[in-house]
């Protein structure tokens, strides 16, 4: 089974626009989506259509969170969540056809560090019937920086594959306990060590770098171009088939539920790369996040390629 964490969870609101949106007028909203998410809800459903047994745990407050809960019935993922006092956050993106894709994200409520200190206590036997966790997204006001390293310690020590995705601090401080895959984009890897990234040998310094301080695969995700993977065996570009895309929010976590489930299988490094690049690719063709057409999906997946760089 694989567990997908998210402290920040989200009413994910996707606002479909008829006309190019304007700043400073009334816009008026042709469709809303309401769907569970923060990055690790939409992990979850992506490893669900991918056939495997996931479930959610993370934080949920609230109306929003008991809201949130009942969109994960209507999605089939199981989940376990800490409840706390604070209400779960709103996400909003916005889909126009001049812009393609505008978020606005809420930072989340304040959480105490009483009910940090819980989750921390219930995590162990959240994942003890799981072989791979997932770490993704920030974090609601109040928790810890170094939230994610304690997590990523504790599931190590119980023998599991950690998979982190994540930014900033974050992301820093979890490299520290060494999870067994980070996957952060471009932007991320620029934050991370404060530099401009221009060319895809810049792109392969920096994810050695990271490789160096004990990850065993470090995945770079490229929007279009792809993936780029570092690893024992060298390094590797996985990449998509040129597409139409629909909506790209979501794809890195699709990529994330994609890497998951090929640890579940224990595909090589290569073929985890192709199937991941594939379950994200498919899901930019879908208006909604965490989700993709299966038989569109094994489609790309045909013709991705993977090349040693
Ligand atoms: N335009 C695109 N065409 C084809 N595939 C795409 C496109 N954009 C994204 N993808 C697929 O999704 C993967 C992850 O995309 P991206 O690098 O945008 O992740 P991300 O920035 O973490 O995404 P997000 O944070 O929005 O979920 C890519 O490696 C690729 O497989
Ligand atoms: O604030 P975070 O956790 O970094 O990102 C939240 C978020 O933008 O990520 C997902 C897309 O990747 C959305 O479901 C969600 O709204």
């Amino acid at each position: 089974m694989i567990t997908t964490v998210t402290m920040n969870t989200s009413i994910d609101k996707a606002y479909f626009m008829d006309h190019e949106v304007q700043n400073g007028t009334v816009m008026r909203v042709s469709r809303c989506r309401n769907s569970a998410g923060g990055k690790g809800l939409n992990v979850a459903r992506a490893v669900k259509l991918c056939g495997e047994k996931v479930q959610a745990t993370g934080l949920a407050g609230g109306f929003n969170g008991k809201y949130l809960e009942s969109l994960l019935e209507k999605d089939e993922v199981q989940y376990q969540f800490l409840h706390i006092a604070g209400e779960t956050r709103c996400c909003i993106n916005i889909l126009d056809e001049c812009y393609g894709s505008t978020e606005y994200l809420e930072p989340g409520c304040e959480v105490a560090a009483e009910e940090e200190d819980r989750f921390l206590q219930r995590f162990p036997e959240i994942i003890q019937k799981s072989k791979i966790i997932t770490i993704s997204g920030s974090v609601p006001r109040g928790i810890s920086k170094n939230i994610y390293a304690k997590m990523i310690s504790k599931a190590k020590e119980m023998g599991k594959k950690v998979i982190l995705d994540t930014s900033g601090e974050l992301l820093k401080e979890g490299i520290k306990a060494k999870p067994t895959v980070v996957k952060p984009n471009q932007d991320e890897i620029e934050l991370l060590y404060e530099v401009e990234i221009h060319t895809i040998e810049d792109v392969i310094k920096y994810a050695r770098k990271i490789y160096e301080q004990g990850i065993p695969y470090v995945v770079i995700s490229l929007g279009g171009e792809g993936a780029l993977m570092v690893c024992e065996e060298g390094v590797f570009q996985g990449k998509p088939p040129k597409l139409e895309v629909v909506n790209t929010v979501g794809c890195g976590d699709s990529m994330v539920g994609g890497l998951a489930v090929a640890l579940e299988r224990n595909y090589t490094s290569q073929e985890a790369l192709k199937f991941a690049v594939a379950v994200a690719s498919a899901n930019a063709l879908s208006p909604n996040t965490g989700d993709f057409k299966p038989e569109i999906c094994e489609k790309i997946l045909s013709e991705v390629t993977v090349k040693r760089l």
